[in-house]
């Protein structure tokens, strides 16, 4: 997906909230978007998520979307469960899929006892696990996060990190804006602060990533593994660091959110696991 000399700004005589954007958000990638209050964040991921247009530039290759607006609607006259079904429909899914998935999802989060609840009488962090499965029900091939952990519990924060890394590594993109620097902290390919209206990359420390990409910080857990011989590591997601000694063992680090799929996916390829640890980036 590409974004080419975006602009936005609203009413005709409106000061630009955003200019010349130029951007490429890859496949399989997790993308941070910072800024102070009213820097436009969710007006760019309004237009990623394309419920919202450029007044100028335009935004083109953009895949299935998922998206987790700041605000939820909540004050809609449906229980959960025919929401997340209408939802899942308008997503293209069947509606016996949309049923599933929605069960499912909502299982994850705790929730599931309140399938039949109107909407208007969730409460907010029940309101909030229901927008974040409306958007992660269909596994789009975009997911647009703006401020999506706000209000959620514990638990419901690490099932939505888990979401996160499962689909970067189906391949998706993933975009996010979060006020806790600390939300997915290392995990990001790369990040941009919007500050008068221009996007830029947020600098590289000297971790030899290239311009935009993060350097690894927070929790990380390392993996001790075996694969079978002569294979390398599988494609993994998330700023993966893997390091193989002789004798065939590999020392696979990654940020903590990573650490479901990265022993997932080890499993999935035969590799023999020999020790998993957290420690500090
Ligand atoms: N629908 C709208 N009509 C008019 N102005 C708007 C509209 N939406 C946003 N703005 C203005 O655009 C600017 C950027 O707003 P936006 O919500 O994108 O910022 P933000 O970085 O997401 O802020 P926050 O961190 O507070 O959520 C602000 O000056 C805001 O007042």
């Amino acid at each position: 997906m590409r974004l080419d000399g975006v602009g936005r700004r609203y009413g005709l005589r409106g000061d630009w909230v955003l200019r010349e954007v130029d951007l490429s958000l890859p496949e399989r990638s997790l993308v941070r978007f910072e800024g102070a209050n009213g820097s436009g964040k969710s007006t760019l991921l309004r237009m990623l998520a394309g419920i919202d247009s450029p007044t100028e530039g335009r935004i083109t290759g953009r895949p299935s979307c998922g998206y987790v607006p700041e605000r939820f609607p909540a004050a809609m006259p449906l229980t959960t469960r025919a929401y997340l079904t209408h939802l899942g429909r308008v997503h293209g899914l069947s509606r016996a899929a949309a049923v599933r998935q929605a069960g499912e999802w909502l299982e994850r989060f705790g929730v599931a006892g309140y399938s039949g609840t109107p909407l208007a009488e969730l409460s907010k962090g029940t309101s909030q696990k229901v927008a974040v499965t409306q958007a992660l029900m269909a596994r789009p091939n975009l997911l647009v996060l703006d401020e999506a952990w706000t209000g959620l519990d514990h638990d419901a924060r690490t099932v939505l990190d888990h979401a996160v890394a499962e689909r970067v590594a189906e391949g998706a993109t993933v975009v996010f804006v979060d006020h806790d620097p600390r939300r997915l902290a290392g995990a990001s390919d790369a990040t941009y602060r919007l500050d008068g209206g221009r996007l830029q990359p947020v600098a590289a420390k000297e971790d030899g990533r290239g311009p935009g990409r993060a350097a690894g910080t927070g929790m990380r857990v390392r993996v001790v593994a075996e694969g079978p011989p002569g294979e390398p590591p599988p494609e993994l997601p998330g700023a993966v660091v893997a390091e193989q000694l002789p004798g065939g063992t590999t020392i696979l680090t990654a940020p903590v959110a990573y650490s479901d799929v990265l022993l997932g996916s080890l499993l999935e390829h035969s590799w023999y696991i020999r020790s998993v640890r957290e420690e500090s980036a």
